[in-house]
């Protein structure tokens, strides 16, 4: 079987800062990766690469086969529909209501009129928890727990094959935390979809994977099984999972 996502020898430097230094990566169907690390150490680059918004230096991405670069605008596009997002902090657009918020992509994206997109919207927020009386408020009524709820729906709106969670826990409590994992399990799995998130909280990582990555210095120092990660013998995995100030990783106090 090809994955859905393979990742191959990707290098990505920002001048002199070399932060991915070959990192391989394959992700299969209907599979939920988890990529650790700690701040700075590349998590959100490689996203970017992925959804090409940054331009590696080299190496390869594939979806579905497909390299992803040097695509048409058309070929993006249609690469792009199979994404769906929940970025860090749900980022919302604060001007819209809740509904126009899900809707965001069916209406943009796909072109559906406005009074499908809403029902469809409120079909979705269902599936997160969120009644029909939330549908047009505003993201500022809301708490950051049910911001987050509102995230996912945008982001499993159209129905997406593939989804990213970037740091989907960030901001809330260990008990909205756990609701929000939940649900990303069910969202998943009710798609089918292929998923990939990056975070540092490790209780979130278990809980939504089914393999953990762990990025240290631009390489994926370690991959396996989530049930695997607590012997993985590696000594830098065990510090990070553990959350250690001593051992092999080192906090980098200045910004290089
Ligand atoms: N557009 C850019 N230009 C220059 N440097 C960048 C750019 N984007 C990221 N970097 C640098 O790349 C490194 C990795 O950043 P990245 O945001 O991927 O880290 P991260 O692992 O996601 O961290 P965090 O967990 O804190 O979000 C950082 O040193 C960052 O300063």
């Amino acid at each position: 079987m090809t994955a859905k996502i393979v990742i191959r020898n990707l290098y990505k430097a920002f001048g002199r800062k070399k932060v991915l230094q070959g990192i391989n990566l394959e992700i299969d169907q209907g599979e939920s990766v988890v990529v650790i690390g700690g701040s700075g150490s590349g998590k959100s680059v490689l996203l970017k690469c992925i959804l090409g918004l940054i331009h590696p230096d080299s190496g390869e991405i594939l979806v579905d086969g497909q390299p992803t670069a040097r695509l048409t605008g058309s070929e993006r596009a249609r690469l792009m529909a199979k994404f769906g997002m929940l970025f860090q902090g749900a980022a919302l657009f604060d001007s819209l209501p809740v509904w126009q918020n899900v809707a965001f992509g069916l209406i943009q994206g796909e072109g559906m009129r406005a009074a499908e997109a809403k029902r469809v919207a409120i079909e979705t927020l269902a599936k997160v928890g969120l009644g029909a009386d939330v549908a047009d408020l505003t993201p500022a009524e809301l708490s950051g727990g049910m911001q987050k709820r509102v995230g996912l729906a945008r982001a499993i709106a159209a129905k997406p094959e593939i989804i990213f969670f970037d740091e989907p826990t960030t901001g809330l409590d260990p008990i909205m935390s756990d609701v929000i994992n939940e649900l990303i399990v069910g969202c998943v799995r009710d798609l089918g979809a292929t998923a990939l998130s990056i975070t540092h909280d490790m209780a979130s990582a278990r809980k939504i994977s089914d393999r953990i990555a762990m990025l240290y210095h631009g390489r994926i120092i370690w991959q396996g099984e989530t049930a695997e990660i607590d012997k993985s013998g590696n000594p830098y995995v065990d510090q990070f999972i553990h959350g250690r100030a001593e051992g092999p990783i080192k906090m980098e106090i200045r910004a290089s």
